[in-house]
């Protein structure tokens, strides 16, 4: 396979450097272009790539061509690169919000196109991904996007209509991981443990109890239920918990994400 990356950012590169790492395509067949050039050289350099001189370039030499830049730039870099498609052509956008339909608006008609939504532990192969078919896509292009985002972890085919949902809960979602980390971290810095010892106490925990719901028949639930003895600290921590409003701050969080995606998808 010969990869291309437009947009040598964060996720693009996360994803490519993830990619050549799982062994699924050669860092001497990877093409890539950033608007900027030292984002194009140093992401060469990082990733042993080669580094090209335009987006047009990147779709000339690749097959299939990762699109990474913000989603506002999509329809443009796609109308920019459009001379450049060739029969082996397939897009493969990472773009929060932006529609399929208006990525092939911004195409030439039959151009193949899978729109997906990554996240960047994808860089250490801890992805979780979806992904979603194109009109002109095919069953080889989907295996294609699969092949990819498998390589770097988890990805799952679902409708285009639940990407935006994907993107609050699993695009944005490291982030509020972090969040959940650091807070448990300062607290316990304030309770006497050293910051070093406390971020890794609390992010192995999330690791470890992340790891049972993936790995033992238990719901979360009924894993919750392991962790509380009756009267005791457990309680304690969750009833707080509950009283701060965690639960409803998590799910607002998914949701204002949710709806932030959908809103990209109508700029
Ligand atoms: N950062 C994340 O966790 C995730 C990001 N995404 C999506 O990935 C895309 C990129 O996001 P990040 O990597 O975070 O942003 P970023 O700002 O790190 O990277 C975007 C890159 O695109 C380049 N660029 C801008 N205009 C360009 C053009 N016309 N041609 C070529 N390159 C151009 C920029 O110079 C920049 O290097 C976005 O569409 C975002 O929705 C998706 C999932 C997770
Ligand atoms: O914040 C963003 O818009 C991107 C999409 C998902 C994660 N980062």
């Amino acid at each position: 396979m010969k990869l291309g990356l437009i947009g040598c950012g964060k996720m693009g590169t996360a994803l490519v450097q993830g990619t050549i790492q799982a062994g699924a395509v050669n860092s001497a067949d990877v093409f890539c272009a950033d608007h900027f050039a030292e984002a194009t050289q140093a992401a060469s350099e990082k990733m042993n790539a080669i580094a090209c001189q335009s987006n047009s370039e990147v779709v000339a030499k690749a097959d299939v061509v990762l699109l990474c830049t913000k989603p506002a730039q999509i329809p443009d870099v796609l109308a920019e690169v459009a001379d450049s498609i060739h029969a082996n052509t397939l897009f493969i956008s990472v773009a929060a919000g932006v529609k399929i339909q208006a990525m092939e608006a911004a195409s030439p008609a039959g151009t193949r196109i899978v729109r997906c939504m990554p996240n960047t532990p994808a860089l250490i192969g801890k992805g979780a991904g979806a992904y979603a078919a194109g009109s002109q896509a095919t069953a080889d292009d989907l295996e294609i996007a699969h092949r990819i985002l498998g390589s770097v972890g988890e990805a799952i085919e679902v409708p285009e209509n639940l990407l935006d949902a994907v993107t609050g809960l699993s695009g944005s979602g490291p982030a509020y991981t972090y969040t959940f980390i650091e807070s448990l971290a300062d607290e316990a810095i304030e309770q006497g443990l050293e910051p070093d010892q406390a971020v890794k106490l609390a992010a192995l925990t999330v690791l470890g109890g992340a790891a049972m719901v993936l790995e033992t028949e238990f719901t979360p639930a009924e894993l919750r239920q392991h962790v509380s003895s009756p009267n005791g600290t457990t309680v304690a921590g969750l009833q707080a918990m509950g009283e701060a409003g965690f639960v409803e701050a998590s799910r607002a969080a998914v949701k204002a994400a949710t709806a932030r995606s959908i809103e990209l998808g109508k700029a």
